[in-house]
């Protein structure tokens, strides 16, 4: 071989290692606050980190890192790097988080929290199952249509005095959900149900992340003690608490079902599905039913139950408010409506024809971001992003509200506009940068569940009421809108006035 071709070959393979190295080396990381050994970068960073994360891109732009715990930390704040990483880059971007807690308490098991092969098939099967029992198709729709039925009638019982939505909102919701996946609506039946919903909202509300600076000290330590001290301190105690609490609820639920379900009979609900699957795979290979353990049943339940409840029932929380807020929206839109349906009540097959309740329900989901900064993923491998380098079990926060609030995909981002969904033909156009569910292979497994409840549920209110606000609440909108940091935005507890059109 020539000199010059061996030169050239030997340069080349130093430019393709040094380029590599480049890429893999920290200083390839985005940008973000400094990190120092043991205490990461929890010294730059504001507690609830959530609200920080919020702010970090007018700080360092469409993706940043920073290291708390121990843990790589990366934030997606852009619809662009939602995108390469969610959908581009899925098979590197869709795990989830490992901790004490995934690992003690959850047994790596269940929907959310889940990963790998196992989740895998878990997640396939359950969206099976829920299709079978009406995810999306009639079966929901006529459970959803009766809880609107019967969420007017308790409201209407409140007479027109100021009433809060939290409890009534969210049991309809929840007893859609439990209908599905334990075939009854507890919500209804169960007297300790209220209870239960409370501990819910905890676990949604409640930020890990908000801390005392004296807390921060002692989060820097936690990876070197032992998982049961860890789990025996103060807040991750209350948070096992409350798991714990939900286990058990869900547990007697299976047990009542494995007592009286008989395998030869059609399931009904999602729990009956997992005993019938159980029995079909019996002499299976361990590798096909692995997803079909009892661990995995107990947290699969509560997944659903949790995150199928406060997910909508808030959504339609900051819907009725808004609509208190804003009369003349409010009355545009119940003319609308009674112009299209009249009285009767709304059917999935009416979407089409009211483009601009689909437009302001898309419009709701933009400007309250439930779920501000995502259900964090893991990285399974070093990937990319955006020509940056992300190593392998990087923590990743996608910034949905940074996505929905970004000046480029919507003018004036802080006015609440519905028009700007409708095209000139009186269409609804939905923008594909509108998240509220997430994309990819994490996606919100309940979102065909969750769209039908918001458009049902959402048509029924304002046929029924007028909704307004009473002064003492107008007067403390600030607190009511106070993000916590926790998974869930939610309304600040509040009342509202809800009125029949009928007796006008
Ligand atoms: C308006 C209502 C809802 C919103 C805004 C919402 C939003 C979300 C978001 C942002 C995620 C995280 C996706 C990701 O990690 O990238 C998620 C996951 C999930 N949601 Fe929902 N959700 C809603 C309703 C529901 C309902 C009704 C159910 C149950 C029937 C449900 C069940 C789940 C489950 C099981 C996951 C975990 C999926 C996985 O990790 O593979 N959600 N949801």
């Amino acid at each position: 071989m020539e000199p010059m071709t061996i030169a050239l070959a030997v340069g080349a393979a130093l430019f393709g290692y040094f380029a590599a190295k480049k890429l893999r080396s920290p200083s390839n990381l985005p940008p973000g606050p400094p990190a120092v050994p043991i205490f990461g970068s929890s010294l730059w960073i504001q507690f609830p980190m959530r609200c920080w994360i919020l702010k970090t891109p007018q700080l360092y732009g469409q993706v940043c890192t920073f290291v708390l715990d121990g843990r790589r930390i990366c934030v997606l704040n852009s619809y662009e790097a939602v995108r390469e990483a969610f959908l581009t880059h899925s098979s590197n971007f869709s795990g989830r988080q490992v901790n004490i807690f995934t690992t003690k308490v959850l047994g790596n098991s269940g929907l959310l929290a889940g990963d790998g092969p196992k989740w895998k098939q878990l997640r396939r099967f359950s969206l099976q199952a829920l299709r079978d029992f009406g995810f999306g198709k009639s079966g929901s729709e006529e459970t959803i249509a009766r809880e609107a039925q019967e969420l007017i009638a308790a409201l209407e019982s409140s007479n027109g005095q100021p009433t809060s939505t939290s409890v009534p909102f969210n049991k309809a919701v929840s007893n859609v959900i439990c209908s599905l996946v334990f075939g009854s609506r507890v919500a209804d039946e169960d007297p300790s149900f209220e209870e239960k919903l409370s501990l819910i909202n905890k676990l949604t509300q409640t930020s890990a992340e908000s801390r005392h600076p004296l807390l921060t000290i002692t989060m820097a330590f936690q990876r070197f003690l032992s998982p049961e001290l860890v789990l025996s301190m103060p807040f991750p105690k209350k948070m096992v608490g409350i798991f714990n609490s939900v286990f058990n609820f869900c547990q007697g639920q299976i047990d009542a079902k494995e007592a009286a379900y008989n395998t030869a009979d059609e399931p009904r609900d999602y729990i009956e599905a997992f005993l019938a699957e159980r029995h079909r795979l019996t002499d299976a290979p361990q590798d096909a039913k692995a997803h079909l353990s009892n661990k995995n049943l107990q947290v699969s339940i509560s997944d659903l139950f949790v995150a199928g409840t406060d997910t909508t029932a808030n959504s339609l929380r900051w819907i009725a408010l808004h609509l208190a807020l804003n009369s003349d929206l409010q009355e545009r839109l119940a003319s609308y409506v009674k112009d299209k349906l009249g009285d009767r009540p709304p059917v999935m097959g009416d979407r089409p024809n009211l483009p601009l309740i689909e437009a302001f329900i898309h419009e709701a989901q933009r400007y309250y971001t439930l779920v501000p900064t995502g259900v964090p993923h893991r990285t399974t491998a070093d990937a990319e992003l955006l020509g940056y380098f992300i190593p392998k079990d990087t923590v990743v926060f996608s910034n949905i509200q940074a996505v929905h609030s970004d000046p480029t995909n919507f003018p004036d981002p802080e006015t609440f506009d519905p028009d700007r969904f409708i095209d000139s033909a009186g269409k609804f156009r939905p923008s594909e940068r509108i998240i509220p569910f997430s994309i990819g292979k994490r996606s919100c497994l309940g979102e065909s569940l969750a769209r039908m409840e918001l458009f049902l549920f959402a048509v029924s209110l304002v046929q029924a009421f007028r909704i307004g606000i009473p002064d003492s609440e107008s007067n403390r909108l600030d607190e009511i809108r106070r993000y916590s940091g926790g998974v869930v935005h939610s309304p600040g507890p509040h009342e509202l006035i809800f009125q029949r059109r009928d007796d006008d």
